[in-house]
């Protein structure tokens, strides 16, 4: 299989604190590898380094082969790494449709005004609705985003982060607050989405971790500490006595 996307070495601190200390970790066409590890142990952090909002200590980051660690976070995205948010990054005053739209113009939401004429470009119009029909909301184009349910808006992201035209997917937390329906509802499409692009997961709902992911990553005071299919992880004596606890 082939790498799309590679960290080696990734180091931070803040002050005295190791946040992230010698992550080294690939994800390669077609998986889901699952990052998990208890709250504080540097999983944000990890992502943060990944999509260049914090510039690491120490490491690299390459996407598709090409050390991408000095570039901007726009710069990455316009490469293909597309990430979803723990914290929703949607307008929640305009539609779906509209939320989908600025996703396909590369806009920031402070530029809408500006782009409110792409409505009427027929080819983003038919790249945002084919996005919104990917992930299931193709009946809620018009359906302002606040009034989405909490599950309905974990989807609606997913179609914005589809218009970037994903080489990668960095998912942060996409089970957070859904409960145990929502998240049985949004795994499959995740399940299907590493047909279009791999996902680097990082989630606490083990359920969803072991019903989706290819590899595990264990992530413990800013280390590996263990890495390997959910069978092994899920045997691995030091993840037990580490994270897992009585999680099954
Ligand atoms: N900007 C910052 N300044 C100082 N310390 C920070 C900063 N960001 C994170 N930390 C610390 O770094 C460590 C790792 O935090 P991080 O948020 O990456 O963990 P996490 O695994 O994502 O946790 P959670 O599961 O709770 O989201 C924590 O001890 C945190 O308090």
């Amino acid at each position: 299989m082939t790498e799309v996307l590679e960290t080696r070495g990734l180091r931070k601190a803040f002050g005295a604190l190791q946040a992230t200390d010698d992550v080294s970790l690939t994800l390669r066409a077609g998986e889901i590898h699952a990052i998990i590890g208890p709250n504080g142990a540097g999983k944000s952090t990890l992502i943060g380094q990944i999509c260049g909002t914090l510039p690491p200590d120490s490491g690299s980051v390459h996407l598709n082969g090409v050390d991408v660690t000095g570039l901007s976070t726009q710069a990455r995205a316009g490469r293909g790494l597309a990430r979803t948010f723990q914290i929703s990054q949607l307008a929640m005053e305009d539609t779906a449709l509209q939320n989908v739209l600025l996703g396909a113009v590369g806009a920031s939401k402070r530029a809408w005004r500006f782009w409110r004429p792409a409505l009427r470009h027929a080819d983003l119009r038919d790249r945002a609705e084919a996005a919104l029909a990917r992930v299931g909301l193709d009946g809620h184009a018009a359906t302002v985003t606040a009034e989405l349910s909490h599950g309905q808006r974990r989807q609606l992201e997913v179609a914005v982060a589809l218009t970037l035209n994903p080489q990668v997917f960095i998912m942060d937390e996409p089970m957070a607050g859904l409960g145990a329906e929502g998240s049985a509802r949004l795994t499959p499409l995740l399940d299907s989405l590493r047909q279009e692009a791999p996902i680097l997961l990082v989630e606490h709902d083990m359920d969803a971790v072991f019903a989706l992911a290819d590899r595990i990553s264990v992530l413990v005071y800013g280390r590996i500490i263990a890495s390997g299919t959910v069978e092994d992880i899920r045997r691995d004596p030091a993840v037990r006595d580490a994270y897992l606890g009585d999680a099954e």
